[in-house]
């Protein structure tokens, strides 16, 4: 029997409905960032969250997502000895306690929730997670330019504090071969040493100088139309393929609103630059960011090796790197700092930083004369003043436009206060 409603009846439902699908618009329209993200993600937060105990998950979190090279180490130091509140993963090695700088959880999109419950255990060490009076820190330095980091962390830590140190790329890339050359040094054996030249070493191409890693990098970024040259990337030029795997899309954050971004249109993303990054064919196959390092599979997958190494140029793109954090985090999260102020003013900065943390002035530790040069500072080569000082100026060249994008992001947004002065125009020896 079929049954017939009156129309008030009707009318009734079909109000309900619409009532319905109007909350449901509203509610999807707060939570469409964060569902498109789990969607389409490299790392669920249910995947990750499920199994792990709430109370071992912090409620403060801060990240210092880079840039490799850029004084993160000094950052993370200072603020542990500055402030008691401030807590990093914590083990025991040899009957001693010792404090990991660098988690790199977030790196890969292939992890487990074993290793997230792992993760935080590594924390629970150092405080109670539950109390609200600590932070903890995790500064991985490579986050800001692997985009799985950004949704990763957003994913089970919306509300993390992030910063951001940003050095002179040109310098920065110098650092970076530097410590690839000097590891080089270490690392091969003393026959090896011998019948190699000293400057040319480096950990990735062990036969390679500043000047050929460059290069090399730049032909890589330009034949994908991925160099972000003002002058070699018109609205034209065709976007980068996906390479068989879905370009990620996350919805864009409200950046829009204020930001003033000159050119978004004509660039690929970042995420669309370098996609493979997240799906890379190594990665499918492992089931833990550790089997990476062991697994042969990292050589069995050319294209996608070239998008990990060398990357001593694409580090130092930061304008786009950030765009992507600020598509998982609101701009108030962030507090981006000048790598010169850093160095000039640390006392200024680490206040800076300790209240944007939101930490206790009265526990601040008295102010102690930082050391200027703690973490790494490794010795350069002899003569790489006249030897590369060609590279250096088509360097400075290259990143004009980048520094220009990345300064006109910073002065949009509400972190700009942080920011100091451009980046200098020249190698600073
Ligand atoms: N206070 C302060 N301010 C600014 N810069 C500093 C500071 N202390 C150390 N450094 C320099 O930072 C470089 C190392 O950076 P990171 O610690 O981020 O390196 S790493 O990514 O963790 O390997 C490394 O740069 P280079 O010496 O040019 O290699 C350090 O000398």
């Amino acid at each position: 029997m079929v049954r017939t409603y009156p129309y008030s009846c009707l009318f009734m439902w079909m109000r309900a409905l619409i009532g319905f699908l109007v909350a449901l618009i509203i509610f999807g329209k707060s939570q469409g960032f964060r569902s498109t993200l789990n969607a389409s993600c490299c790392l669920s937060a249910k995947t990750l969250v499920s199994g792990v105990s709430p109370k071992i998950i912090p409620k403060n979190m801060a990240f210092i997502i880079g840039a490799q090279k850029s004084g993160t180490t000094f950052l993370f130091d200072e603020l542990l000895n500055r402030h008691p509140d401030i807590r990093g993963q914590q083990y025991v090695k040899n009957g001693k306690e010792r404090t990991v700088k660098e988690p790199q959880f977030f790196s890969f999109p292939v992890v487990r929730h074993e290793q997230f419950a792992e993760y935080l255990q590594l924390y629970s060490r150092s405080g109670d997670p539950q109390d609200e009076s600590l932070t903890f820190v995790d500064a991985s330095p490579n986050y800001i330019y692997y985009p799985p980091a950004a949704c990763g962390v957003a994913a089970v830590f919306p509300n993390a504090r992030i910063i951001a140190v940003l050095r002179d790329p040109v310098q920065r890339a110098f650092s970076h071969w530097n410590m690839g050359r000097i590891r080089s040094i270490r690392n091969s054996d003393a026959e090896e040493r011998s019948r190699q030249d000293d400057a040319s070493l480096d950990e990735e191409s062990a036969t390679r100088g500043f000047d050929d890693m460059v290069d090399r990098e730049l032909q890589f970024m330009r034949s994908r139309n991925c160099s972000y040259e003002a002058s070699r990337l018109p609205a034209s030029v065709p976007r980068p393929s996906a390479e068989g795997t879905a370009l990620i899309s996350v919805n864009k954050w409200e950046l829009g609103q204020n930001a003033t971004l000159s050119n978004v249109a004509s660039f690929p993303s970042w995420n669309e630059c370098y996609p493979c990054m997240f799906h890379c064919g190594f990665f499918h196959h492992l089931s833990s960011a550790g089997d990476f390092f062991n697994s042969s599979q990292q050589v069995q997958d050319p294209p996608c090796m070239s998008h990990r190494a060398p990357s001593i140029l694409r580090r130092g793109l930061y304008a786009y790197q950030l765009k992507w954090w600020l598509q998982h985090f609101k701009p108030e999260q962030f507090l981006v700092i000048s790598h010169n102020r850093m160095y000039e003013d640390p006392d200024e900065v680490l206040e800076q930083v300790m209240d944007f943390l939101g930490l206790d002035p009265k526990k601040k530790r008295l102010k102690r004369k930082a050391t200027k040069n703690s973490g790494w500072s490794l010795p350069k080569p002899e003569n790489f003043k006249e030897k590369y000082h060609a590279v250096f100026s088509e360097l400075y060249r290259y990143y004009e436009h980048p520094n220009k994008e990345l300064y006109g992001l910073l002065a949009s947004l509400p972190l700009g206060h942080a920011w100091g002065n451009p980046f200098p125009d020249r190698f600073q020896y």
